[in-house]
């Protein structure tokens, strides 16, 4: 078998892989990037890309329910070619993925891409097809793929995950959708709303993952207006003549196909991670330091969706990053390096938006912690809009004010969790925030009048007679303010 030595390999030419890549070659390192599967990356191909289309179409679609509220007429007769639609999801797609390719792996050499399964001999000794590698440094980023039960296989094309639903070119007329986290709620939202007749299940009296029981239920009675609900029981799928029987407790629905969006398992099986030597956990992932990606001590570094940490793109982007610059370090012989994490944030691109930032609800001390909260219904631009419906809820330490997390649902939320993401990463306080601009009449004021609820309700000592606005302080013009 054929064996040649680099300093670098990278399992995985997903976004952690090709940032890690990206390390490798600025640093004028010897590497290889070997992808087993599809190349054009998870995100691109199957995921966020193409949801997002989907879901742009169908929000587009679904605001011709709003136009005879205002005399606007004719939006009745407004109808949906849904091959169509489908077909520009999958132009849009593939734009995605051509790009990707084109600033990755198009022009890259056999020797350099190897387009074929990795699996580890050594701790640095890989095999990929007929030949191996000796590596001085591995970069492990072989992302996920949908869990489905092994028996719901024999279902065939009748049971959907996003790995097949953008390759549909029709829709079938009903459809139910099994686990209602980030991508059951996205997209059983939007197939709704692109018409079919979809029934949502969750076994857990939770959805999208949310943690806060406040915002929990604003989203289940939104979403539940759209499309049933039925949670608390786990599902389960029998054969129907041509369709599915999908029941859950009582209740039973008879579709012509499934979604299944019961979660994703890292890709870790045919890796061969026992031969690294280190204990590997239940779920057959070794322990590693998430702020280096090293895993053990061992010159190996893991990164992105495969570790199931924060399973969404810029966070497997940075650990990409630090993967590849820490296998780089190794390679030359240096200590490897820690760097900071972002603050958490997750958005929900459902309509409204359902955003998680900082702390988790389920993770706070009550007795330390003032919750803010404004509900959407009287905050004038989203009135304006036609989407005035949801809840913002802030958390911040009692006594210090200093703003935690927070968890929403509201029309253009992705905004807010930014806004609230970045304030928390710089460390501001509630009092501080309140001090930023707020423009009128925003969505933002909604951000604000979460704020000024916290407000009241902190124990902190007050910085000046009016919250809004800072003394100015001797020698200080003011000239920049
Ligand atoms: C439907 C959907 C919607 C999403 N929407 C969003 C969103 O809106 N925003 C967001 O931030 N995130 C979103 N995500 C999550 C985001 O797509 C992922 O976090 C991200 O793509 C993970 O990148 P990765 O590099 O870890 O994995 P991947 O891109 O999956 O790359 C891993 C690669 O490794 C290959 N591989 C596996 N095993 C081996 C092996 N043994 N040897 C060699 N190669 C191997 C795989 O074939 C694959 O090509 C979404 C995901 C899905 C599924
Ligand atoms: N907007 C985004 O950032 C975005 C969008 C889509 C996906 N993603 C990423 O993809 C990952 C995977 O998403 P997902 O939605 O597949 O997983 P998930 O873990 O978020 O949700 C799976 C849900 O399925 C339920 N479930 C499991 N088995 C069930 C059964 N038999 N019957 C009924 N319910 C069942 C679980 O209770 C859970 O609520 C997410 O963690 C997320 O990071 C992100």
């Amino acid at each position: 078998m054929q064996e040649r030595s680099v300093d670098v390999a990278i399992i995985g030419a997903g976004t952690a892989g090709l940032n890690a890549m990206s390390q490798a070659r600025k640093a004028g390192k010897s590497f290889v990037l070997i992808n087993g599967g599809e190349p054009g990356t998870t995100c691109a191909r199957v995921g966020c890309m193409p949801s997002k289309a989907m879901i742009q179409v169908a929000e587009d679609y679904h605001r011709r329910t709003h136009l005879g509220r205002y005399g606007i007429d004719g939006h009745e007769g407004l109808s949906l070619d849904v091959p169509e639609a489908l077909e520009h999801v999958q132009e849009m797609r593939d734009t995605f993925v051509d790009r990707v390719l084109g600033s990755s792996t198009d022009d890259m050499p056999e020797e350099l891409f190897l387009q074929d399964y990795a699996r580890f001999i050594e701790p640095t000794l890989i095999e990929v097809g007929e030949q191996r590698i000796r590596a001085a440094a591995v970069v492990i980023a072989a992302g996920s793929r949908p869990l489905v039960p092994e028996p719901w296989q024999a279902f065939g094309e009748r049971l959907l995950t996003t790995d097949t639903l953008f390759e549909l070119e029709d829709l079938p007329s009903s459809i139910a959708v099994i686990g209602l986290g980030t991508i059951g709620l996205e997209l059983g939202q939007s197939l709704h709303r692109l018409g079919v007749a979809v029934e949502g299940f969750d076994q857990l009296e939770t959805i999208a993952g949310i943690r806060d029981p406040e915002v929990n239920r604003a989203a289940i009675e939104l979403m539940g207006k759209e499309f049933a609900l039925h949670l608390g029981q786990a599902a389960t799928i029998e054969e129907d003549g041509d369709g599915l029987r999908v029941q859950a407790g009582e209740h039973q629905a008879r579709v012509d196909a499934v979604l299944c969006s019961i979660g994703r398992v890292p890709n870790l099986d045919g890796l061969g991670l026992e031969q690294l030597g280190v204990p590997l956990d239940a779920r057959g992932l070794p322990a590693f330091d998430r702020h280096s990606m090293q895993v053990g001590e061992l010159p190996v570094f893991i990164a992105g969706d495969v570790t199931a940490e924060r399973p969404v793109l810029h966070e497997a982007g940075d650990e990409g990053r630090i993967a590849g610059f820490n296998a780089v370090q190794a390679a030359s012989g240096a200590e490897p390096l820690r760097f900071q994490r972002r603050t958490p944030l997750f958005i929900n691109f459902s309509d409204p938006n359902i955003c998680a930032v900082g702390a988790r609800f389920d993770a706070l001390d009550p007795e330390t912690t003032a919750i803010g909260e404004i509900k959407m219904a009287p905050v004038g631009r989203a009135l304006i809009m036609g989407r005035n419906r949801g809840v913002i809820r802030v958390y911040a330490a009692k006594r210090t004010g200093r703003v935690l997390g927070a968890e929403l649902i509201a029309p253009r939320g992705e905004n807010l969790a930014h806004l609230l993401s970045w304030s928390i990463q710089q460390g501001m306080t509630v009092e501080q925030m309140l001090r930023m601009p707020f423009y009128h009449p925003v969505i933002e004021e909604a951000l604000q009048g979460a704020l000024n609820d916290l407000n009241r309700k902190l124990e902190v000592e007050r910085d000046g007679p009016l919250t809004e606005l800072a003394l100015l302080g001797d020698g200080d013009s003011g000239a920049s303010r």
